[in-house]
């Protein structure tokens, strides 16, 4: 029998693994906490936004052009990986056109009719902020369309046969989409956005101002070197650093004086078991059997994940894509296989030939 027929739909797939996301400090995804101090953090205009130098500049001018024009802006698709910082960004449009904000989400929207209600409901100039943009459904996906275009919709009167189209015009309106997945967005819907900005994960250097930023902003004392630590195990994503920089002020508050530096960063990253590379247990442990078990591969998915005692999609969509972006581990038509680099970061001296060794066959 084909796993792939028995095991979970790709929807209770997404829920197991945001279960097991739920716990880690290192993953992208925002969790209650989060949600609850993110709003003090957010920058509130573009100078304030850190990084994605391209985005800004692209998108300031598309701004003030708007603005100049005395008109609405064009729609705007951010894509981007969770944490990049695309809701923030989609407030930061509404503040620089100075307008009001509506905020919702794809699967917030089941039918056209939430689209209409809301797209109806619209002022004039109004930013709407559709999050996860990728997961509407289909009917309302075409309405979106035809308002994105022509500002206007058809609402749909009756049923069956008797069943007429009313059409309604909506004022100019400001779409902002958000997505973590643009290969998903249907090509008439991408190509209706007149802006498509591109987020790019974070250089040490940017998290480290957005670090500072924060603990300005928290009324933490943190110094350059610190600030350096917390954002080398970052994985290029501000939600983690704003993230780590809550879990090393614990510690520092615990077991110090307040103020962090660098042991101190070090000393609290230790008992959170986050490594010097953002690494946590559960990507160390992927690495370790890949490496100690399997001789640094090839090695099938199936195997590697129960080496570790865990589910296949916790290791493929949890641990391994932070792997295969750190250059650690490589995905090939035989299986997962360790770079020399894997090797290096784990403290091992990788076998002879490479580390390709006969017992790797058995899990490919
Ligand atoms: N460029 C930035 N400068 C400073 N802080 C940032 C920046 N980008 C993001 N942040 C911080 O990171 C946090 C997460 O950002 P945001 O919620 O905008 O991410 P997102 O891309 O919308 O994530 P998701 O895909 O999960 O919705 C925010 O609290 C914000 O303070
Ligand atoms: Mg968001």
């Amino acid at each position: 029998m084909n796993w792939d027929e028995t095991g979970p739909d790709t929807d209770e797939r997404a829920h197991l693994v945001d279960e097991r996301l739920d716990d880690r400090l290192v993953d992208a995804g925002a969790d209650g906490e989060d949600t609850a101090v993110e709003a003090a953090l957010r920058p509130k205009d573009l100078d304030e936004f850190v990084g994605q130098e391209k985005v800004r500049e692209q998108l300031d001018l598309v701004l003030k052009a708007a603005l100049a024009r005395g008109a609405t802006a064009d729609h705007v698709l951010l894509s981007g990986a969770p944490g990049l910082g695309k809701t923030t960004l989609s407030m930061i449009i509404a503040a620089e056109m100075n307008a009001p904000i509506r905020i919702t989400s794809g699967p917030a929207i089941q039918h056209a009719g939430d689209l209409a209600a809301i797209l109806s409901s619209l002022q004039e100039g109004e930013v709407l902020f559709l999050d996860e943009i990728h997961r509407m459904s289909r009917p309302a996906e075409e309405m979106l369309y035809m308002a994105m275009e022509d500002f206007r919709v058809d609402v749909i009167v009756g049923k069956g046969p008797g069943a007429t189209a009313i059409p309604l015009e909506l004022p100019p309106f400001t779409l902002v989409g958000a997505t973590t997945r643009a290969g998903l967005l249907p090509p008439p819907l991408r190509d209706r956005f007149g802006f498509t900005g591109h987020m790019e994960f974070y250089s040490p250097s940017e998290l480290e101002r957005v670090i500072h930023r924060s603990a300005r902003l928290l009324d933490v004392e943190i110094d350059v070197v610190g600030a350096a630590e917390i954002a080398g195990r970052s994985r290029g994503t501000p939600r983690i650093a704003n993230r780590l920089l809550r879990r090393v002020r614990d510690y520092a508050q615990v077991k110090a004086d307040g103020r962090i530096d660098q042991e101190i960063a070090r000393a609290a990253l230790k008992v959170y078991e986050v490594d010097a590379r953002g690494l946590d247990r559960l990507d160390r442990a992927v690495l370790g059997a890949l490496l100690k078990l399997f001789g640094g591969g090839p090695v099938g998915l199936s195997t590697l994940a129960v080496a570790v005692g865990e589910e296949r999609e916790t290791v493929e969509e949890v641990a391994e894509p932070f792997l295969v972006r750190e250059g650690l581990l490589a995905r090939t038509p035989r299986g997962r296989v360790a770079t020399p680099a894997a090797w290096a970061h784990l403290g091992l001296v990788a076998p002879q030939h490479g580390g390709k060794g006969q017992q790797g066959l058995f899990g490919a």
